[in-house]
């Protein structure tokens, strides 16, 4: 079991790396005894919620697989549970699945009240590595990803990689994408680790799986102690891929491209947009796009079907931006990323023109 700190302004909570069975006593303390609601979907449940069971008392609530739980409906559905249910501000309710379920039950948990506490135990691998940590919970809306949302820090997270071999290897590849990401931003040793452990990592090897998650959390917890709330340009790192990669996943109409297929395509267009305006050896940009080929990630714009032209718009409305500015995160190499302010529109334009 590895334990993970993190202090988020006020909040302090811990990310528990290891076998559910082992972290039950954690979740019996934090439930004071009672029955948990459990934010879940049909899939998860079935494969893994006996797990969850014995380690404490709970309930499930279903939501739908998958980005199509991120939408308005879903979240009224989980406020009436929550008021179904006259949970009060101590009691914990529990998000069981991917980043989806994550994302929605921070939300829900995040308003109703004025906020209840959430316990994470991500489900997949890139829940495990990256989305259960740091309190960005959001739904989709009006086409655009993450529109609506706030930040809602848990009460603690536990994740049990022994979870993630029923992953299909689809959305494990996914989930692979944003444990890549954190060597691109600033830790070149662990982009050299992902290539020379990502395919054992990816058949299934538990430990390499164990390890990935600790070095994303233990990375994720620094950006998130440095920025809580997205605020100074620090944690934005994060969003490596993602202007280009949200944008990608909305032109594609949401969750048809995954978000971490989005991810790895986004982070090899962030790579060689900034190859192209010179910042960054195209060399970095080749071996970006080849671990993530390699893995079997989409590398190209040609090969995904979207709307290209609803690009630029999109990414006209990521959040980064400020007073009209683009803001991207671009790169000077390999772990060496950084936010660029003001990205002129006309080279974005070209550059997305041409993108192969
Ligand atoms: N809040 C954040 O910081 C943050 C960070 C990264 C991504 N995200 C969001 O997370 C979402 C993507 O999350 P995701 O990749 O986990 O996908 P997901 O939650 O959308 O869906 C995962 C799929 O895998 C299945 N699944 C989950 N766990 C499983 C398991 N153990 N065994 C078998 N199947 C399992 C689910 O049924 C579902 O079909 C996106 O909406 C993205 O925007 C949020
Ligand atoms: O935690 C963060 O900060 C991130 O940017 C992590 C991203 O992997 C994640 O996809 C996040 O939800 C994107 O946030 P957004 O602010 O761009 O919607
Ligand atoms: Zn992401």
């Amino acid at each position: 079991m590895s334990i993970v700190p993190v202090t988020a302004g006020s909040d302090h909570y811990d990310v528990l790396i290891g076998p559910l069975a082992d972290s039950a006593e954690r979740l019996r303390t934090i439930s004071w005894g009672r029955r948990l609601l459990v934010v879940t979907e049909p899939k998860v449940w079935a494969l893994h919620g006996e797990k969850l069971e014995a380690a404490v008392c709970c309930t499930p609530v279903f939501v739908p697989e998958g980005e199509d739980a991120k939408q308005w409906p879903h979240l009224q559905e989980l406020v009436a549970a929550f008021a179904g249910h006259n949970l009060d501000r101590k009691r914990p309710v529990i998000a069981f699945g991917g980043g989806s379920v994550g994302d929605l039950t921070g939300l829900a948990a995040g308003l109703f009240k004025r906020g209840l506490p959430v316990v994470h135990v991500p489900t997949s691998l890139l829940a495990q590595a990256d989305s259960a940590v740091g309190g960005k919970t959001a739904i989709d809306a009006e086409g655009q990803k993450n529109l609506v949302g706030l930040f809602h820090q848990p009460a603690l997270v536990l994740a049990d990689p022994a979870l993630t071999l029923t992953l299909d290897h689809r959305q494990l590849l996914a989930g692979y994408a944003e444990v890549v990401k954190y060597g691109l931003i600033d830790d070149p040793d662990f982009f050299t680790w992902c290539e020379a452990n990502g395919p054992a990592l990816l058949a299934g090897e538990l430990a390499l799986r164990g390890e990935a998650v600790t070095r994303c959390v233990a990375a994720k917890a620094r950006f998130v102690a440095a920025d809580v709330e997205d605020r100074t340009g620090v944690r934005a790192l994060l969003n490596l891929g993602h202007t280009f990669g949200h944008a990608i996943e909305s032109a594609a109409g949401l969750g048809v491209v995954l978000h971490g297929e989005a991810v790895a395509l986004g982070t090899v267009l962030a790579f060689d947009f900034s190859a192209q305006l010179g910042l960054c050896a195209a060399d970095d940009a080749a071996r970006v796009r080849r671990h993530f080929a390699a893995a079997g990630l989409p590398t190209t714009l040609t090969a995904t079907p979207l709307d290209r032209a609803a690009l630029l718009p999109l990414m006209g409305a990521d959040k980064k931006n400020e007073g009209g500015r683009l803001r991207l995160v671009l790169t000077r190499g390999i772990g060496q990323a950084f936010l660029s302010d003001g990205v002129e529109s006309g080279r974005l334009a070209a550059f997305l023109e041409r993108a192969a």
